[in-house]
């Protein structure tokens, strides 16, 4: 067996922790290491180190904002509203109708509707599907018997509303170098209050009230006591008033001939934010956010997923006048007559789907299938590596390398158990004392592969207590029980908005209790793992499966 510098230290340092495995107390521990990093020229304080486990913070649902807001955001609320996607979770096929969170107010009238389709250049009689008044406002409705995978629109860019069609318009020069969606809004404002708007019969068309959850009372809000997508949505609301301010200043006061001040309201600004989060889907979002008219009128419905997209944009090339269309395409086979609809995105969870959209989805077999359905579940965990900690440049820089940054979330949905790499995450967070020798530079590049794997009983016992602090306060704050809920959903909830406010609750609590079982399960575990030692001692050949010494160690 060769070894590098890097092993030979390495075995020191585990040989020394070796001989002391049993019966030793930390401050042995600590001056192993404090000798080893004598060794690397480093020198260390070996306080004990105080984690706070408050960094374990109750995160905002996974949102995309940032694709409408990438670089500019100010990083607490990026913190805050940032999302990390989760991965698509595979659909199931199930019998889903969803309780929307209050009644919708359709605009729809058949003549606006003639009207649109004209304006887009497109013959009513060509098309496949149709706007009709459906459960959930307007939807599009097959006029014949659709197959999967079949294009049912193709709307082409000159007729999207983009960046580029503000920078046309008579307000393109005020909004000049304004965020996407910040033009965007402006934008509906200014054209619903311009009669002869080309856009006019669109935005007669879009629903005056929206039902996100940014547009509930405080009451309504109540409901949502300790829940995260309380958080998101009074952050959002921030957000856009902080927003709505900035552009007062920026934009609206310098060019008050074209806004004017009754039109151009906070109230107006919030319903086109609300528009566009509710209307715009990927990849259409963050620079190249683009409302598409006509397809924009599709509901949300979920579908056995075959990965492809309902939703797709067909690069032109430009060559004779080709340009990018949006194509709508069947995403199961479809019965004439019957609303087309496809999946907004399987991996939004119930706060999300309230937060963009307003409604939950709910199983429709029976009020016990509803309730043990747990499928749009989910609680989104940021964790934080903690400033202040002695180690924080350390870990800070561990992190970057393997690809995360100070602050992370994690999606935990229903049995899954805790993702991974939040367990890595977490393990890097309190790692302190005797472990801390893993964040001496010369293991840089393999700390993040080293802390994979439990590291020791006291790093995993830190990593369990924090977690079942953050379950139990999490839980603590919400103002009903699982139970209280549970049986609520049982017996029927009138109010709409109430009834989403219950789904999204117990689901978030569904998520946490479950977590809290998980390392609850762990911690009781914890003398039966393989920690970094012993692991690496027998990697490097140093000790058989037994955990008895190999002989070589002992050759001269
Ligand atoms: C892209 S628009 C679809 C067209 C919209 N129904 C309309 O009347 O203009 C998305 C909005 O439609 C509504 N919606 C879509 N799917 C829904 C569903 N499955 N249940 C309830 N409301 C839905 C929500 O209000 C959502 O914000």
């Amino acid at each position: 067996m060769e070894c590098g510098a890097e092993e030979v230290l390495e075995f020191l340092l585990l040989y020394r922790i070796r001989a002391n495995l049993r019966g030793r107390s930390k401050e042995t521990m600590a001056l192993l290491l404090g000798s080893s990093m004598l060794l690397c020229g480093h020198s260390w304080s070996l306080r004990p180190q105080r984690w706070r486990s408050s960094k374990i913070q109750r995160a905002s649902i996974p949102l995309e904002i940032c694709g409408y807001e990438k670089k500019r955001l100010p990083s607490r609320a990026e913190r805050y509203l940032h999302s990390h996607r989760a991965a698509a979770v595979p659909v199931i096929a199930r019998n889903v109708s969803t309780v929307s969170s209050s009644l919708d107010v359709s605009n729809y009238d058949a003549k606006k509707v003639e009207s649109l389709i004209s304006s887009l250049g497109i013959s009513g009689d060509s098309l496949v599907v149709k706007p009709e008044p459906v459960q959930s406002g307007i939807g599009l409705v097959a006029k014949r018997e659709l197959r999967k995978g079949e294009e049912l629109l193709a709307i082409p860019r000159k007729s999207w509303i983009t960046v580029e069609t503000v920078k046309q318009s008579p307000i393109g020069k005020a909004v000049e170098g304004q965020r996407p969606w910040v033009c965007l809004a402006l934008f509906l404002l200014s054209e619903r209050n311009n009669l002869n708007s080309p856009w006019k019969s669109y935005l007669e068309l879009l629903p005056a009230q929206l039902n996100s959850t940014l547009f509930w009372s405080d009451e309504e809000l109540g409901e949502l006591q300790g829940t995260q997508l309380l958080g998101s949505t009074l952050a959002f609301k921030q957000y856009v008033q902080n927003e709505f301010e900035r552009i007062r200043i920026e934009v609206l006061a310098p060019y008050m001939a074209l806004f004017d001040p009754s039109v151009f309201t906070m109230e107006a600004f919030s319903w086109a934010f609300g528009i566009l989060r509710s209307r715009t889907f990927a990849p259409l979002t963050g620079e190249d956010l683009a409302l598409v008219p006509l397809a924009d009128f599709v509901n949300h419905g979920t579908i056995e997923s075959d990965g492809k997209p309902s939703w797709e944009v067909r690069r032109g090339t430009g060559l004779f006048g080709s340009q990018d269309t949006l194509v709508l395409k069947a995403s199961r086979n479809f019965q004439a007559g019957e609303e087309v609809v496809m999946d907004y995105g399987s991996e939004k969870g119930h706060g999300q789907l309230a937060l963009e959209y307003g409604f939950v989805e709910s199983v429709e077999v029976s009020a016990a299938a509803f309730v043990q359905s747990q499928t749009k579940d989910c609680f989104s965990l940021t964790l934080e590596i903690p400033e202040g900690d002695r180690f924080t440049d350390d870990k800070l820089d561990i992190a970057e390398i393997s690809g995360y940054g100070a602050s992370v979330s994690f999606d935990i949905t229903p049995g899954q158990g805790p993702p991974e790499d939040m367990l890595t995450y977490l393990r890097l967070m309190v790692l302190d004392g005797p472990d801390a020798f893993l964040l001496e530079a010369l293991f840089r590049a393999a700390a993040w592969d080293h802390i994979s794997l439990p590291v020791s009983k006291e790093n995993e016992e830190a990593v369990c207590t924090a977690m079942l602090d953050g379950c139990r306060a999490a839980l603590d704050g919400y103002s009903t029980t699982i139970d209280e809920d549970v049986r609520m959903l049982e017996a029927g909830i009138e109010d709409p908005r109430l009834q989403v406010a219950v789904v999204v609750r117990l689901g978030e609590k569904r998520v946490l209790r479950e977590l809290q079982g998980w390392f609850e399960a762990h911690s009781a575990r914890l003398d039966q793992l393989e920690y970094y030692a012993e692991r690496r001692l027998r990697d490097l050949g140093l000790i058989d499966d037994r955990g008895y010494m190999t002989p070589w160690v002992f050759k001269g």
